[in-house]
């Protein structure tokens, strides 16, 4: 009997990988060595660092992540051990482009800024990156794409990452990397950061280490003229609070959290698995489809967008830190994270 150790916060991880095992569910935070002693698949999710020191003399020989970005696995290892690998690409890419959506409504409201014929700056486009743009067309934002790996491949109407800086909005969706031709580790430096035009709003939901915090920080600590959307901070879970103190909207790290596109994940990992140990997937997704939206009558799509996704109340729960000193920063993070609310994919409804 073939025995899989999966992520407890991966949702219907035990109703899906019973199937085809004995199935062991564990905090993937802290998963080990000693953990994976009689383990022949693993899934996780992205809080699982994958690399020698938690394989090394396991009998693992499959890996999956439930997730989009896959910085946390050494691929190198995993080829170099034949140890077979599966991720889900895309799984929450309309979760995570509602999530910008949603921010940005905020913001115009807040800052009482019109969204018909802004600009955004839309650095990384794949699954997330490409669906920002198509619901920021229908908003009336112009998109100024950048993305040198497609560019390079001959994709049309990508632009410089200069023009996409300059844009009233810029928002990151590039996978974090420290190497290769177009690395993202700090793509957003000092100097850049610098760069940004008063008024612009930043938003990070790709993941931490692309923007330089403490540079973001010290522009931000002596001009008040930028706003800062963060999910993804550098050393998550425990995150830096004054960053947090300085941001319009900071959420734990939940762009992806919708639950269709958690469960999405979910099903791509199961059945790469399948085909990994080549038998019939049994099991399938049981979420039942997005119910249509109540009709809040309000003639303003923002409004219906913060209805259908109320971002504020992510982060309400987020900023319970800076007011609560007994809590303790990453347990809370992660708390809110495992505690996340049910929520739906909406934008196919506004
Ligand atoms: N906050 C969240 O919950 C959440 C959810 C989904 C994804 N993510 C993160 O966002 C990243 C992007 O997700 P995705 O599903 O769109 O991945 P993707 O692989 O589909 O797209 C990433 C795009 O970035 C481009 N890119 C790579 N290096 C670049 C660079 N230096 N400059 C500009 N573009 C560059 C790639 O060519 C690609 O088109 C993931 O890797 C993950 O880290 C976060
Ligand atoms: O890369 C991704 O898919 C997202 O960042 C994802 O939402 C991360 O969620 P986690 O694996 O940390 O639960």
């Amino acid at each position: 009997m073939l025995t899989i150790t999966l992520d407890e916060n991966i949702p219907y991880a035990a109703e899906a990988f019973d199937t085809l095992g004995q199935t062991r569910l564990l905090a993937g935070r802290s998963l080990c060595n000693a953990d994976l002693q009689d383990t022949d698949i693993l899934v996780v999710r992205s809080v699982t660092k994958v690399n020698a020191s938690l394989l090394a003399g396991t009998p693992v020989r499959f890996v999956a992540t439930a997730t989009a970005g896959f910085d946390h696995i050494d691929l190198d290892y995993l080829r170099e051990q034949g140890i077979g690998f599966a991720r889900a690409p895309g799984c929450n890419a309309v979760s995570a482009a509602e999530y910008v959506l949603a921010a940005i409504s905020h913001w115009s409201l807040l800052r009482d800024k019109p969204l018909q014929g802004r600009s955004i700056g839309i650095i990384g486009h794949g699954n997330v990156g490409s669906r920002v743009r198509q619901l920021c067309e229908a908003q009336g934002l112009r998109c100024v794409a950048n993305d040198p790996p497609l560019q390079a491949q001959g994709h049309n109407s990508l632009h410089s990452l200069e023009a996409a800086l300059a844009c009233d909005i810029v928002t990151l969706h590039v996978p974090f990397t420290r190497d290769g031709e177009h690395p993202t580790l700090r793509l957003l430096d000092a100097e850049r950061i610098n760069r940004l035009r008063p008024g612009t709003l930043l938003l990070n939901a790709a993941r931490g280490g692309v923007v330089e915090e403490n540079a973001l920080l010290a522009r931000l600590r002596s001009r008040t003229d930028l706003d800062v959307v963060l999910d993804t901070w550098e050393n998550e879970p425990a995150i830096n609070l004054t960053m947090l103190q300085h941001t319009l909207l900071g959420t734990p790290h939940i762009a992806g959290y919708s639950l269709d596109g958690k469960v999405r994940g979910t099903e791509m990992v199961y059945r790469a698995c399948c085909e990994f140990l080549q038998v019939q997937p049994r099991w399938q997704s049981p979420l039942p489809p997005t119910e249509a939206l109540p009709n809040t009558d309000t003639e303003d799509k923002r409004r219906d967008i913060l209805h259908a996704y109320n971002i504020r109340e992510d982060d309400r729960r987020m900023t319970v830190l800076l007011h609560d000193k007994g809590l303790d920063a990453a347990q809370y993070f992660d708390q809110l994270r495992k505690t996340y609310p049910v929520r739906r994919e909406f934008s196919g409804l506004v």
